[in-house]
């Protein structure tokens, strides 16, 4: 794991976007097309602010979700409207999202329709992953029903997932999905989130499920 601590948060966010803009730049310029993919929750959007400003091809750029919580894009809990508001805006107003949510009741009935245009982007180019203090990433929460699968390399590319920490039902792709990314990076902020990434480097990926990216990803820290 390579763990950088920045002096403060706004320091970091436009660190990050420049690296991450640079990523895919390169593979823009060595494959033709990038993947991206994103978390969604309240630690990014600076990160896409500064993405959303920059010039870059984004209209060979497919934009995915880590995961989403089954609520339509309407909620404030719509990790799509996140996207839709902060990075598909400005410059990258162009860059192809890759969906990750229908208007059907359950993840089940959505995921489907929703694989192909998943597996077409992977490998993954860039990968972002937030965590929470549960030492939770994407939808691979402590506890969930089906995290076992969802760790596994029998895993399919993406899972429903309930989980006694999560408020709605999810749609995530597999840890085998996402280790599939030539650059991963781990976007945290503040004590708790540090402490609970040195429990999970002590602990196995049932108990940590981002212990499962540690060993590929730079984890970005400020206070
Ligand atoms: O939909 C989600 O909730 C995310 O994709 C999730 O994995 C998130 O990255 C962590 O929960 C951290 O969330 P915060 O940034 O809000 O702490």
């Amino acid at each position: 794991m390579n763990f950088i601590e920045y002096p403060d948060r706004e320091v970091m966010f436009l660190d990050l976007a420049n690296k991450i803009a640079g990523q895919l730049r390169t593979a823009l310029d060595t494959e033709g097309r990038a993947s991206f993919c994103v978390p969604g929750g309240t630690t990014p959007g600076p990160v896409f602010d500064t993405l959303s400003a920059v010039s870059l091809d984004w209209e060979r750029v497919d934009v995915l979700l880590n995961d989403e919580r089954w609520v339509p894009e309407s909620s404030e809990r719509s990790n799509t409207a996140l996207l839709k508001r902060r990075l598909l805006t400005g410059k990258a107003t162009n860059a192809h999202l890759v969906p990750l949510y229908r208007d059907v009741p359950t993840p089940e009935e959505g995921l489907t329709d929703l694989m192909p245009a998943i597996e077409a982007t992977l490998p993954l180019n860039v990968l972002l992953l937030g965590m929470g203090t549960d030492m939770h990433t994407a939808s691979l929460f402590p506890g969930a029903d089906q995290l076992e699968l969802g760790l596994s390399d029998a895993a399919p590319t993406l899972l429903a997932m309930r989980a006694p920490g999560a408020p709605e039902p999810r749609i995530t792709l597999s840890a085998k999905a996402l280790k599939t990314a030539i650059s991963t990076h781990i976007l945290i902020t503040g004590p708790e989130k540090r402490e609970a990434l040195e429990r999970a480097q002590k602990l196995d990926e049932m108990q940590a499920p981002v212990s499962a990216f540690l060993s590929q990803a730079t984890v970005h820290w400020a206070m």
